[in-house]
């Protein structure tokens, strides 16, 4: 069973303090960094976020060696998991959600059997469930990788290539997407004592043993971008989201440039981040998702809402994540009249003449947690606003409807 919630308009705090879950992308790489580590890498604040409860989880019942393991809906597990079972040389199945059967992993596989890897699809070419076949022998550390698709499958090469006996050497083709999730790997490796070398289009990892370390996991700047149009649709909302970094291996951390054209401030402070609406001064102009792809629906929805005509670029990756997310906005933004059109390829212009903000709503997720959460502060604008199948939060943010009821809206 996965209930509607009902929002109903409310006046929210003028101050409040919200304190977010660790990063779900810092917390998955510090597991499997962790794990392949045995023991030497210790991990703080690990995340809440359904994803990271999956991927701890599967590690943690590794040695009862299953056939077969399910990361549902979390892609990260998927494609991390898929080149640490190589690595093992361990027999297993991964498997996962309908959805993830439609995710690509064929550019990952392709790299793994280079590599050494014996694996086979379980259904269709190029797409979970996989089936690893145990024994891994190197051939080459040498790999031409696509960069387009998904950086997951650069990062999941890079997490085990340092326990490889040639390591690994990526030649990357096309414009890498999604580049600060790979520095952010990089930067996670290096804090454990893996050195690496990134000179244009190569990045290379020697053999190497990790070193004892603490990771700590910083709160996920991708959640905090919720509150940051939470306060973008306020008059004078203040948010204190304590513990967050300005310089953050997280990429997403650009959600405070971003909203800075919504009027919002961000203040850093040494315990963390303030942000407050002080003004509206918004130019409508291109922003780009090429190395932010998670923020696209927050501040699409937000821009719709206010009737900012932006254009955006860099959502082509949007398509293959937990919905086609292009298509999921289209169609909700619809339901306030917004248009999202694409004028040339991956450029979108949205479109706000028809707008007219409906006194009640019913949105649809789509099973994808980002569409609940970007599309919930319509109630900033909406008396009565309904998300549908709303424990979809659960899988990077599952406090989510607490903490927005603790900042005063009325959430059934
Ligand atoms: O490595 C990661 O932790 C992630 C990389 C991004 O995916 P892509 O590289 O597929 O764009 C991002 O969208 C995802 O939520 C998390
Ligand atoms: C795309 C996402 O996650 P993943 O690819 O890890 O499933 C996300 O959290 O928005």
């Amino acid at each position: 069973m996965n209930p509607s919630v009902i929002i109903k308009k409310s006046q929210i705090s003028a101050e409040e303090t919200i304190n977010l879950t660790g990063s779900k992308s810092e917390s998955n790489r510090a597991l499997i960094i962790s794990a392949l580590s045995k023991g030497k890498v210790i991990i703080k604040n690990l995340s809440s976020a359904a994803d990271t409860v999956t991927l701890n989880g599967i590690l943690n019942h590794e040695n009862e060696h299953p056939k077969v393991v399910n990361v549902g809906p979390t892609g990260t597990a998927m494609r991390f998991l898929t080149a640490y079972f190589s690595l093992k040389g361990e027999k297993i199945e991964i498997t996962g959600s309908d959805r993830m059967k439609q995710r690509p992993i064929g550019t990952l596989v392709d790299a793994l059997r280079t590599l050494g890897a014996d694996i086979s699809y379980q259904e269709e070419d190029g797409f979970p469930p996989v089936l690893i076949n145990g024994a891994f022998d190197q051939k080459t550390a040498h790999i031409l990788i696509r960069g387009d698709i998904s950086s997951q499958f650069l990062t999941a090469l890079l997490l085990v290539a340092s326990s490889l006996p040639q390591g690994v050497d990526l030649e990357i083709m096309d414009e890498l997407t999604s580049k600060p999730y790979v520095e952010m790997t990089l930067s996670m490796l290096k804090q454990c004592g893996i050195n690496h070398t990134w000179e244009k289009d190569n990045i290379a990892i020697l053999p190497q043993q990790f070193q004892p370390t603490t990771l700590t996991i910083e709160p996920d700047w991708s959640a905090a971008s919720y509150w940051y149009s939470v306060v973008a649709l306020s008059e004078n909302a203040k948010v204190h989201l304590p513990n967050l970094k300005k310089n953050s291996l997280q990429g997403d951390s650009e959600i405070a440039e971003i909203m800075s054209l919504f009027g919002v401030e961000t203040i850093y402070h040494e315990n963390g981040v303030t942000i407050e609406k002080v003004g509206n001064e918004i130019k409508p102009q291109l922003l780009d998702f090429k190395e932010c792809p998670d923020l696209a629906q927050t501040v699409i929805v937000c821009s719709a809402l206010l009737c900012k005509e932006f254009s955006f670029s860099g959502l082509e990756t949007l398509k293959i994540k937990e919905t086609n997310r292009i298509f999921a906005l289209q169609t909700e933004l619809a339901k306030i009249g917004a248009k999202l059109i694409e004028t040339q390829a991956d450029v979108y212009q949205l479109d706000c003449e028809l707008v007219n903000i409906p006194s009640q709503i019913t949105v649809a997720t789509y099973e994808d947690h980002r569409m609940a959460m970007a599309f919930a502060p319509m109630a900033m604008m909406i008396d009565k606003v309904t998300i549908e199948e709303a424990k979809v939060v659960e899988k990077s943010y599952p406090h989510f409807w607490e903490d927005f009821k603790k900042i005063g809206f009325d959430v059934k």
